[in-house]
């Protein structure tokens, strides 16, 4: 276990990478990757009171409110007491970093900035195993089999949303809620951005700022590990 915990964030817009880079982070430094999609979509699958409630705002396209998300979140990170970890997707609006602000100090923010047609570009062609998270991308990151989760050789399947006629609402929405988070921690002075158009040329900033921070542990199998 590393002597002093280490808890960050990342932010983005869809299609940033967030779910990508976060994978490299939770391998090269051994901090936990928590997706709040991943542990909604877990709620929902159980059919917990709170998983019902954010299904029925998912299912339409909205987001789920902050009251839903932190009663959803903050329980679960307070419990994790002895683990560094990394939250992808949550907070992602002022109140809910407000709320996550009241439960513990973050260390590190990291933010993605990257252009529209990128974004466009890599969400039409996202592919997803839709139990266990896993992301591909047919150009970048394809499967081994065409269709197919390596692991589990199950189908994998698009988002409705990932088209490119609802992506310029999900990104404006995400720019007006993004903002005033985004300033928030940058007058925590943990804020750090990064900018490009793949996250292959990103990913050395990143790996850069974090060994500052944290030390690397000796290349192990990726895992994918949902909140507990
Ligand atoms: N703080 C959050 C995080 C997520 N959600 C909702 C929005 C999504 O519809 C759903 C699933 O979250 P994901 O982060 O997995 O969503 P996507 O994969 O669509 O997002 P991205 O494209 O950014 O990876 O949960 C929410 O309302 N509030
Ligand atoms: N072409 C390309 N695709 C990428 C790159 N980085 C990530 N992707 C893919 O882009 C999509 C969005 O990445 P993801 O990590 O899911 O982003 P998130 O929505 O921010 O979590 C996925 O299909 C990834 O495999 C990149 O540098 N180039």
């Amino acid at each position: 276990m590393m002597a002093k915990l280490f808890r960050a964030v990342i932010m983005g817009p869809p299609g940033s990478g967030k779910g990508t880079i976060s994978e490299r982070i939770a391998q090269r430094f051994g901090l936990k990757h928590l997706s709040s999609g991943d542990f909604l979509r877990e709620n929902i699958a159980a059919n917990t009171e709170a998983g019902v409630l954010a299904k029925t705002y998912i299912e339409r396209g909205l987001m789920v409110p902050d009251h839903v998300m932190t009663r959803l979140l903050l329980p679960r990170l307070e419990e994790m007491t002895c683990h560094s970890w990394l939250m992808d997707g949550f907070p992602c609006t002022l109140a809910q970093a407000k709320a996550l602000n009241s439960t513990c100090d973050l260390d590190l923010v990291i933010s993605l900035n990257i252009p529209y047609e990128t974004l466009k570009d890599r969400l039409s062609d996202r592919w997803i195993h839709p139990a266990s998270g896993r992301v591909y991308n047919m150009g970048f990151n394809p499967p081994r089999v065409q269709g197919r989760d390596d692991l589990s050789g199950e189908p994998l399947i698009q988002h409705d949303d990932d088209q490119p006629e609802a992506l310029v609402a999900r990104l404006r929405h995400y720019k007006d809620v993004a903002k005033p988070v985004i300033d928030l921690y940058k007058s925590k002075g943990i804020l750090h951005m990064f900018s490009g158009t793949e996250t292959d040329r990103i990913w050395p900033y990143i790996n850069s700022l974090l060994s500052t921070k944290i030390p690397s542990r000796p290349e192990t199998d990726t895992q994918h590990i949902p909140l507990p």
